[in-house]
């Protein structure tokens, strides 16, 4: 075995970075969320509320305004008091010119050919108070991109627990500025099984940008820190133009130039940008540098990391790890189709978005050009999701380790503990080398556990997925009944529907970031053109101060940032020219500085034998013993803190 590698904490690990090359948005759409009608609402009681996401980001909806309070506004309740088809036909017809295309041939109900009204249930209700006809009148603007963005709608009920879905509509928004549409769309159910009734009734406006706006921190309210890293922290920040919210990780320059990692920090600039094309991955949306720091902006998941949920309930249902197991299947296979291993694949990472789908953030282990058959040696991951010929194999290791942790994972979300863990980690590093793995009886079906032991085999080459990557683990009998397509359009209502609030809701992150006093933890913000007086950092442990006479200000900075310097900081530019000089490679060119990374790797063969310590056993436990096992699995759970890089 290699000797213990050099352990680091969760910090101390490569973090991402897209810097230098800004993406900007080339517009915005304007939605305005009217009302809908028709709504099949289990009571009377109900609260209709909606979730839209454009481009991976996501409004969520209030309440809708009672009735009340629509009298004293004078807002219509009745629109289909008497007769619905007319009231609709009428919207029709003064909604005039088409300007949406629906998602697809099936989805023909959202278009404007096929607007009809709604029948049964929903129907007979017309004419009655909320919340069968809920009136929002939210507005909401998104950062346009991509031309291909669709808009998706999804309504629930949050009055019960679980929620209960009421409808959904995807509509492809035209990108020709100033053009506006305001028009009713047939809600549609997202599977067989659901009855959906309704239409809900939605302005669109886009506008497009007449000139390119470089962003920079002041564009950007900051509003809870909801992560930490080695090299900087993650916030929930608000853009003040669109007030949309956002995820933005920043990454100190001088400690990315300390700790070696410039080349990591380049590196996933390439993978975040084909993050982009995949709906499982966070997606970076924009970036940007200042004179310190690197900022990374992605969608804000409001879902929480599964990490979370998972220390909450314990364990979840084999039906509800496949979902999330069968989304990461599509999101490994999006990366290793570019030559990317995710190689951190762990609970910590994978966030749930509003509606439950997932997605996966945190590209800074990841290891870009490495075609199938070559290997790399870099030692780096998390304990306990250590693949063996990580640990074992001097010559190195593939992709295949992704679908070892995918293994580990899934033991992970059935069981309650992760199949290998040890306090003490040479004990870990044992049991992933040579440990048996015992599945509690019941927990999970013979197609899962065969699908744990294929993907949990010692040997690399007889590992899942080594002959033909994802697709043989598409083909394996757990995902029976799976459709792979619909799976992939977010059309497989997931099996559980995170609690949120509202988009700026952190209930679903750990109050360990969020209760932090933002004045506490310190931001840099200054104006990027003009670094005179610029705030730097030289911070221990994560803490920034202020670099200047008084160094101990940091208490006493605003919340929010107002985008006002401070006052008596003077000082020269933080860093020298020599180490800004690093970060030149930041800007995007088209051409990859990683080109060359692997030439020097060698595709060899590797000598771990088959498999035979993985055991078929199973434990014999009563109701009783498997929860306190469950429960020590729990304690045991923890934020996995031993990550490490380590190259060779
Ligand atoms: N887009 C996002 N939406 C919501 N939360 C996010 C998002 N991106 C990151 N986070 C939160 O911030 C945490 C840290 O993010 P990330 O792992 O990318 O940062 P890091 O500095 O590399 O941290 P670590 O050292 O834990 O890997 C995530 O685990 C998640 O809780």
């Amino acid at each position: 075995m290699k000797p213990p590698p050099l352990k680091r904490s969760i910090t101390a690990q490569t973090t991402s970075s897209n810097a230098g090359n800004t993406f900007s948005s080339r517009g915005q759409i304007h939605v305005k969320l009217i009302q809908a009608r028709g709504l099949r609402v289990p009571s009377p009681h109900s609260k209709p509320y909606v979730v839209v996401q454009f481009e991976q980001n996501e409004f969520v909806g209030r309440d809708p305004i009672p009735e009340t309070e629509r009298e004293a506004k004078g807002i219509a309740t009745n629109l289909s008091r008497n007769n619905s088809s007319t009231a609709l036909v009428t919207l029709e017809r003064a909604a005039g010119n088409l300007s949406l295309q629906p998602r697809s041939r099936k989805d023909t109900n959202s278009s404007i050919g096929s607007q009809k009204s709604s029948n049964g249930l929903g129907a007979t209700l017309f004419g009655t108070a909320s919340p069968y006809n809920p009136v929002w009148k939210h507005e909401v603007s998104f950062d346009v991109t991509s031309d291909e963005s669709y808009i998706s709608f999804n309504v629930y009920d949050r009055s019960v627990d679980p929620e209960v879905f009421l409808g959904a509509l995807d509509l492809k928004p035209v990108l020709i500025h100033e053009h506006t549409v305001d028009q009713w769309y047939k809600l549609r159910a997202r599977d067989a099984t659901e009855q959906v009734s309704g239409e809900i009734r939605i302005q669109l406006r886009y506008e497009q940008h007449k000139t390119k706006h470089h962003l920079s921190p002041r564009d950007f309210e900051f509003m809870k820190l909801i992560g930490r890293g080695t090299f900087g922290r993650v916030f929930q920040v608000r853009k003040k133009d669109t007030r949309r919210i956002y995820a933005m990780k920043v990454l100190s320059k001088k400690e990315i130039v300390a700790k070696k990692e410039v080349a990591h920090t380049i590196g996933e600039r390439k993978i975040l940008q084909r993050s982009l094309e995949c709906p499982f991955l966070v997606g970076l949306k924009f970036s940007f540098q200042t004179e310190t720091d690197l900022y990374l902006v992605t969608d804000f998941k409001s879902g929480g990391e599964l990490f979370w949920h998972l220390q909450k309930e314990t364990r979840f249902t084999e039906e509800r790890a496949r979902f999330y197991i069968a989304e990461l299947v599509l999101a490994l296979e999006h990366l290793h189709k570019y030559n990317i291993v995710y190689r951190d694949l762990k609970p910590e990472n994978i966030l749930l978005d509003a509606t439950g789908h997932v997605a996966l953030c945190d590209f800074g282990l990841s290891k870009p050009d490495l075609p199938g058959d070559q290997l790399t040696n870099t030692f780096c991951g998390t304990t306990e999701y250590l693949a063996p010929e990580v640990l074992l194999d001097d010559h190195g290791y593939s992709k295949l380790v992704d679908f070892w942790s995918l293994g580990v994972l899934l033991f992970e979300m059935c069981c309650g503990w992760s199949p290998f863990y040890a306090e003490d980690t040479q004990q870990m590093y044992k049991n992933i080398c040579f440990g048996k793995i015992r599945f509690p009886r019941g927990v999970i079906s013979e197609d899962g556990k065969q699908f744990v032991k294929g993907l949990l085999n010692r040997n690399p080459k007889h590992r899942l997925g080594a002959l033909r990557d994802a697709a043989e683990l598409k083909e394996h009998p757990f995902f029976h009944g799976i459709d792979w397509i619909l799976l992939a359009q977010k059309k497989i209502t997931p099996p559980f529907k995170p609690n949120v609030e509202s988009d700026e809701s952190t209930a679903n992150f750990d109050p360990e970031f969020t209760s932090a006093d933002l004045a506490e933890v310190g931001i840099d913000i200054y104006d990027t053109e003009d670094t005179s007086d610029d705030w730097t950092r030289q911070g221990t442990n994560g803490q920034k101060t202020f670099n200047g006479p008084q160094g101990t200000q940091a208490k006493q900075r605003p919340m929010n940032i107002s985008g006002q310097k401070p006052q008596n900081l003077k000082q020269g530019s933080p860093l020298t020219s020599s180490v800004q000089d690093n970060f030149k490679g930041f800007t995007y060119t088209g051409d990859s500085v990683l080109q060359n990374a692997s030439s020097f790797l060698e595709a060899r063969d590797i000598h771990i034998e088959d498999d035979e310590a993985l055991s078929d056993e199973e434990v014999e436990r009563s109701e009783d013993e498997l929860n306190e096992e469950v429960a020590a699995g729990r304690n045991a759970r923890r934020r996995a803190n031993d990550r490490m890089d380590v190259d060779p």
